[in-house]
């Protein structure tokens, strides 16, 4: 099933279009990261998917209704993680999720969303005392607390140290919902997306599997090996087969097998780069 839809969209702020033709999809329960070069338009895009925005031209539903006319119930099943909110400063963080808990029909209680998210120790604290991080991890909390069915993360870790970071991470994959986010972290993106949008100058570059990706536009991964005390090292852009005829020709003879696929950083500098070539002739 098809969650979020986005067709033909473009988006212009007076004379200048930032979005042009902008086409995908995402299918429930996948996590589709966005993305980009800033400036390059994700936040434009999640905010017209949040409703927040409309689009000059093109098609967008999200679990089957124009954000544009989302009614309550259907807000109820969306949540939200800003770049950043400002509000609240005066609440205790327990009150405040609690509070927030009771606008949906199936909350997550407050304790137990304070623990997948390491605030427990903040739950007496007033929310404009929270460290930069701590407040992101509130964000992320308000925008699960009524399990939504689909998650909109735009850069949910900026300002996460390593351990915050991983714990998010481990937050969002255990979410039983469909996720989009928007990030400039190629590893987290890598980690938790199934899919990645590359968005450049207001056009989708690229759309597809991290391996997928990889292959298209990097090309051959790598494949290392010892046999017979000798190393070897081939580069094929199919892996999996070469590996297999590999084994069938000399079996247990095959030591320290490592293969190597280009990483999401090295295809995503190689998409931009291209970009910026294209744009430049
Ligand atoms: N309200 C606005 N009025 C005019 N131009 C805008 C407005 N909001 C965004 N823009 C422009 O639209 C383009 C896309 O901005 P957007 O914030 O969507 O990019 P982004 O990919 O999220 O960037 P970043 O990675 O820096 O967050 C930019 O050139 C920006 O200057």
């Amino acid at each position: 099933m098809t969650v979020i839809e986005v067709d033909g969209v473009r988006m212009r702020y007076g004379a200048a279009e930032v979005l042009h033709d902008v086409t995908f999809r995402v299918d429930a329960g996948e996590t589709l990261a966005v993305l980009g070069p800033n400036g390059a338009g994700k936040t434009t895009t999640i905010e017209i998917l949040e409703g927040f925005r409309r689009p000059s031209a093109g098609r967008v539903t999200v679990l089957g209704t124009d954000p544009a006319h989302g009614d309550d119930a259907w807000r109820a099943r969306v949540g939200i993680v800003l770049q950043s909110w400002r509000d609240h400063g005066k609440w205790r963080v327990g009150e405040l999720l609690g509070h927030l808990a009771e606008y949906y029909p199936r909350p997550w209680p407050a304790p137990e969303l304070l623990a997948a998210v390491g605030l427990t120790g903040q739950a007496g604290q007033k929310v404009r005392t929270l460290s930069g991080g701590q407040r992101r991890r509130l964000d992320v909390a308000i925008g699960v607390v009524g399990r939504p069915d689909v998650l909109f993360l735009d850069e949910p870790t900026a300002g996460f140290d390593p351990v915050a970071r991983r714990e998010f991470h481990d937050l969002v994959t255990g979410l039983d919902t469909t996720v989009l986010l928007t990030t400039h972290d190629l590893d987290e993106a890598e980690r938790l997306a199934d899919r990645i949008v590359i968005l450049d100058r207001g056009r989708v570059v690229a759309d597809g599997t991290p391996a997928a990706l990889a292959r298209e536009i990097v090309g051959a991964d790598e494949v290392r090996w010892r046999r017979e005390g000798r190393r070897f090292t081939e580069s094929t852009p199919d892996s999996t087969g070469f590996v297999r005829e590999l084994f069938a020709a000399h079996g247990t003879a095959i030591a320290e097998l490592e293969v190597h696929r280009a990483s999401l950083e090295q295809t995503y500098l190689a998409l931009v780069r291209h970009a910026e070539t294209e744009v430049a002739r």
